[in-house]
């Protein structure tokens, strides 16, 4: 995670990039420009000045740089562009101003950049040097991934052509899910209520696998995929061109639990299911649901 050395009104803080190097730098400081900007009515009537100090952060030394204004970040582009903010739309916040800046200039090409927005003439009762923000925002290329959470969603279906239908549905949870893993798919008697009637035999499998998605976005994207596949939501337990069931969701390892009906974690069927249960086995032999090992 690159270190973050900002001291109020420091607009030249220092930046590490992974592995330890320090950034390059190109700054843009007292650009002064006229906005109306506050959320007062006598600032968006009349106006004030706003400073603008832009500090960009790159590598230089790994550029292939032959002293060619293209292989760098043109500053007065740089300076066009905040010019072109601040005399903008108005908006209440300093802060959201020196977003929009950081934002803006991060589309340059640099690798984060520190905006300071300073309001020296911002209505406050006394007497004073300056009020400013600084910000700083990291492109994509310098953010640490996000903890990926491992899941297991049991997939079944016992309509419609079973087979294709777990293999077009498999497809589709393969792009939601990274580094996935699925059973085989295994013929299974359909278990059903008491006193339901029978109903033919279903094809089901498992896939592991790691996502981003928090637990109720990657419910909505299974019931997105079961609907594709002409899921009609009737009878509980009835038979169903899909179902995709999220069984068992983890945190680094901790089980994520929830009483919710409409998402209830792990599923609290799953540890009596023989075609949950054995498939999952079968690609993650010491996987575990509540605490126990779901190879029996
Ligand atoms: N872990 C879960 N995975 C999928 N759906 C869940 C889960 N927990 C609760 N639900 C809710 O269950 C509702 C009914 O789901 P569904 O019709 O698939 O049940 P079912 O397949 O008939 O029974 P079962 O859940 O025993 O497989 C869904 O609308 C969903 O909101
Ligand atoms: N064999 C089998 N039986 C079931 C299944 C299933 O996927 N496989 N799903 C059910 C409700 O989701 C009810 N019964």
């Amino acid at each position: 995670m690159p270190q973050l050395l900002l001291s109020r009104g420091d607009s030249m803080a220092e930046l590490y990039l992974p592995g330890g190097e320090l950034s390059d730098r190109i700054a843009l400081t007292g650009l002064k420009v006229r906005g109306f900007h506050g959320v007062f009515e006598h600032e968006r009537e009349n106006g004030q000045d706003f400073i603008i100090d832009v500090v960009l952060h790159t590598s230089m030394h790994r550029t292939p740089y032959g002293d060619d204004l293209a292989q760098t970040i043109n500053y007065a582009e740089v300076a066009d562009k905040v010019v072109e903010i601040v005399s903008g739309e108005p908006l209440n916040l300093i802060e959201t101003l020196a977003e929009r800046i950081a934002d803006a200039a991060l589309q340059f090409g640099a690798l984060a950049a520190d905006v300071t927005v300073h309001k020296p003439q911002a209505p406050i009762e006394h007497s004073f040097a300056d009020v400013d923000v600084t910000v700083r925002r990291l492109s994509k290329l310098l953010q640490p991934p996000k903890p990926a959470a491992e899941v297991v969603v049991g997939i079944g279906s016992n309509m419609d052509d079973p087979v294709t239908q777990v293999e077009i549905g498999a497809g589709k949870l393969a792009k939601v899910l990274e580094y996935e893993r699925m059973s085989r798919r295994r013929v299974t008697a359909a278990e059903v209520m008491p006193g339901q009637p029978s109903q033919p035999n279903y094809i089901n499998a498992v896939m592991v696998g790691y996502t981003t998605l928090s637990p109720l976005a990657l419910l909505r994207e299974l019931q997105r995929i079961e609907d594709e596949q002409g899921r009609v939501r009737e009878e509980r337990w009835g038979p169903r061109t899909l179902d995709l069931d999220l069984v068992s969701y983890k945190v680094a390892g901790k089980e994520i639990t929830s009483d919710d009906p409409n998402l209830t974690l792990p599923h609290p069927r799953a540890h009596e299911r023989s075609f949950v249960l054995e498939p999952w086995a079968e690609v993650d032999p010491w996987g575990m649901l509540s605490g126990k090992p779901v190879r029996r």
